[in-house]
């Protein structure tokens, strides 16, 4: 089962996920995300992305400006097959766009239920230490 991480931009997610994958490399890999943008290192050539949106091969994309940025099935795929957990950081939204969403978005931390868990990032090491053991009662199950 694939987790979805997603705060505003610079609260620290791609920290504490970058920490959990290197803690725990067996049990957690991210998922290569496409984007139709000139790629740049590591990413896939998005150039048939928005006929694969149009197939529902996408399980999340976003417009921004004219390009696109999604997660497709079969990366996750790609990441369950190897056993491990796929993480997805889907905030793609650009910097102003995020900021002025951000009071927006931490409201719905208010909104019972909205979010099955929220780490509030103010401490690193207690940040992380939360995080983990969320991220790990979410994980599936390690393979024997
Ligand atoms: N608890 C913390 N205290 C102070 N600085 C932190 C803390 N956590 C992360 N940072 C720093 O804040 C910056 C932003 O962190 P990071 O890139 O992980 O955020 P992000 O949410 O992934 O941002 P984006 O969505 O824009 O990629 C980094 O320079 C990181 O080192």
């Amino acid at each position: 089962m694939p987790v979805v991480v997603c705060g505003p931009s610079g609260v620290g997610k791609g920290t504490l996920l970058t920490r959990l994958t290197a803690a725990h490399p067996s049990r957690f890999g991210f998922c290569v995300s496409h984007t139709t943008r000139s790629p740049r290192p590591g990413e896939t050539d998005g150039a048939h992305m928005e006929a694969a949106i149009e197939r529902g091969e996408f399980l999340e994309y976003a417009r921004v400006h004219s390009n696109l940025y999604g997660t497709s099935f079969a990366a996750v795929r790609t990441v369950a097959s190897r056993g491990k957990t796929c993480l997805l950081d889907i905030d793609v939204q650009e910097v102003r766009l995020r900021m002025s969403r951000a009071k927006h978005e931490i409201s719905y931390t208010e909104r019972p239920g909205f979010f099955d868990d929220v780490v509030v990032n103010d401490d690193l090491e207690r940040a992380y230490s939360a995080f983990e053991s969320i991220m790990l009662s979410h994980a599936d199950q390690p393979r024997p």
